[in-house]
């Protein structure tokens, strides 16, 4: 029996008892894209409230609008009662509203405490008392039960530290609504346990938190409500409580939902002696010398999938840049079907069959300026598939980008929707297709599903496993282990720089390559 979705509470305007915060038919709209279709939305103090919803379902609009990055087109919101428009983000601030976006917006060359004066002007300087804030920070980060150094330089700091950094800026700034986007996309096992109780523990002093994640079980573990939105109206409000995760997927998606991809215990073809891609013994450095990868070894046969397990920054940017070519090791070979590549240019690769998924979509991954069909013609533009009679195929372009969007279920208004306007997912989408289509022999994908909706998700593992089937050899760089377990064939975990341990997938736990990630043995 379907559990209907509770009422929206009302509070009248005025009241200090209702919701902390509530929006009230709340619509943007960018040119024809109706991003938020009357959404209405309310938190009550001290509360955990999730959003969920499919890529492009208008989650962050929504949570943009009350941040002050958008204006609305209409609708209203109000805050502990009383209504409140925000034309810029210090009006939110003002309002007790501090938003962690998808993209951190730390300088990494200052220190914690320097960024968290950044903006907060005093007496014409740009760093108010950097001291003072310094010593205000350790206080705060204290009173929550935080470990946080003022004096740290952010580029020395881990994803889950710089997260950490975001946080506490916001509460210094007063919030008591804090809102998260994804905030776990980037995070270990280990850092999103920590941050969910550092979620807790706020809410418990009375700050209240909007909670973005596509991750049910994360959403479970931490929420008081969730309300799901598709297609940029609000589907409903539950209380988790009373509500399955079935019916909440269903809500999200529009229909029941499909079995999940089911793990992968043996490889679809035997292993060739001779793999397709390889490294030997390689090396990288810093840009101070030090060694961040050091003698790895590895490979991959035609048809494989072996998955690099491992915490962000031990080695894995390096060692997809090395097999891609973005970077020449500083010793070492790589080699595709027996040759040596190492010197060949990222272009004389893709040439070869190689294919390169990067984890960062936004700085190396797409052009945001470019439309969907440029994005997706990038690479290939000058080979057969585009050329008519040596000038560019325009109508081979497009027609290629829209098989692309309606075999990857791309939500957006059509190929030449610039790749800055579509949400975190369907770029991400963008990206995964461009590698996939091209049919490669190998392919190095790193971060695969960052970001994406469960439906998403589900889709770019078919991708990756037809891929396979059809003999690619696939290097896929994850930190999140639940993918590594059902996409592999073999599993390496990658620790500070080196290779610390190597498994079948039918011999090894999520416990076991849990406690690799982090040094230590079994
Ligand atoms: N600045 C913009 N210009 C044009 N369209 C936009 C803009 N920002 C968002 N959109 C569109 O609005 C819709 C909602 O996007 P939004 O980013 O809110 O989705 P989301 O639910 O947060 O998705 P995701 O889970 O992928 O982050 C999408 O169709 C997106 O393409």
């Amino acid at each position: 029996m379907a559990i209907s979705p509770l009422e929206p509470a009302r509070a009248a305007p005025g009241s200090t008892t209702g919701p902390i915060l509530q929006m009230d038919k709340s619509t943007v709209r960018f040119g024809e894209v109706v991003a938020n279709d009357r959404v209405s939305f309310d938190l009550a103090p001290g509360e955990i409230h999730a959003l969920l919803g499919e890529n492009g379902a208008g989650k962050t609009t929504l949570m943009r609008v009350l941040a002050g990055l958008i204006q609305p087109d209409e609708g209203q919101v109000f805050v502990r009662g009383e209504a409140r428009s925000f034309e810029s983000v210090a009006d939110s601030v003002a309002a007790g509203i501090g938003m962690v976006h998808q993209h951190f917006m730390l300088v990494p060359t200052l220190t914690v405490a320097e960024n968290v004066s950044l903006g907060l002007r005093s007496a014409g300087r740009l760093f108010p008392n950097t001291a003072r804030v310094g010593r205000e920070l350790r206080a705060l980060a204290d009173k929550h039960g935080l470990s946080l150094d003022p004096s740290a330089r952010v580029s020395d700091l881990s994803i889950g530290q710089q997260q950490r950094v975001e946080i506490v800026k916001a509460l210094y700034r007063g919030a008591t609504i804090l809102i998260l986007d994804e905030p776990t996309a980037v995070l270990t096992p280990g850092e999103t346990d920590s941050l969910l109780a550092m979620l807790r523990s706020l809410t418990e002093q009375g700050t209240s938190v909007v909670f973005i994640s596509h991750k049910l079980r994360e959403i479970r573990a931490v929420a008081d409500r969730v309300t799901v939105l598709r297609h940029g109206q609000t589907v409903g409000t539950w209380a988790l409580d009373s509500v399955a995760d079935a019916e909440l997927t269903s809500a999200m998606i529009g229909r029941d939902a499909a079995p999940t991809v089911s793990s992968r215990l043996a490889p679809t073809t035997s292993v060739a002696p001779v793999p397709r891609l390889a490294v030997e013994r390689v090396g990288a450095r810093d840009r101070r010398g030090h060694a961040v990868l050091d003698s790895v070894s590895l490979s991959v046969a035609p048809g494989e999938i072996l998955g690099i397990a491992g915490v962000d920054g031990n080695g894995q940017t390096e060692l997809a840049e090395i097999l891609s070519g973005v970077r020449r090791p500083s010793a070492g070979e790589v080699r595709l079907d027996g040759a040596n590549i190492t010197a060949a240019t990222v272009a004389e690769r893709i040439g070869h069959g190689l294919a390169h998924v990067p984890e960062d979509r936004q700085r190396t991954g797409l052009i945001l300026d470019l439309s969907i069909a440029e994005n997706l013609a990038m690479e290939t533009v000058g080979t057969a598939m585009f050329s008519r009679r040596g000038s560019l195929n325009r109508a081979a372009v497009r027609a290629h980008a829209e098989d692309i969007i309606s075999r990857f279920d791309i939500r957006c208004s059509g190929p030449d929707q610039r790749v800055r306007d579509l949400s975190g997912g369907n770029q991400q989408k963008v990206l995964i297709a461009r590698a996939v289509s091209r049919a490669p022999s190998a392919l190095v994908v790193s971060q695969p599903t960052r970001g994406v909706d469960l439906g998403a998700v589900e889709n770019i593992h078919r991708q990756i496993l037809d891929l396979a089937a059809q003999g690619c050899a696939v290097i896929l760089i994850s930190t999140e282990l639940d993918e590594i377990l059902a996409l592999s064939d073999r599993i390496a975990v990658l620790y500070s720089g080196t290779i610390i341990s190597t498994y079948d997938r039918a011999t090894v736990d999520l416990g076991t390559l849990g406690m690799n990630m982090t040094g230590q043995s079994v």
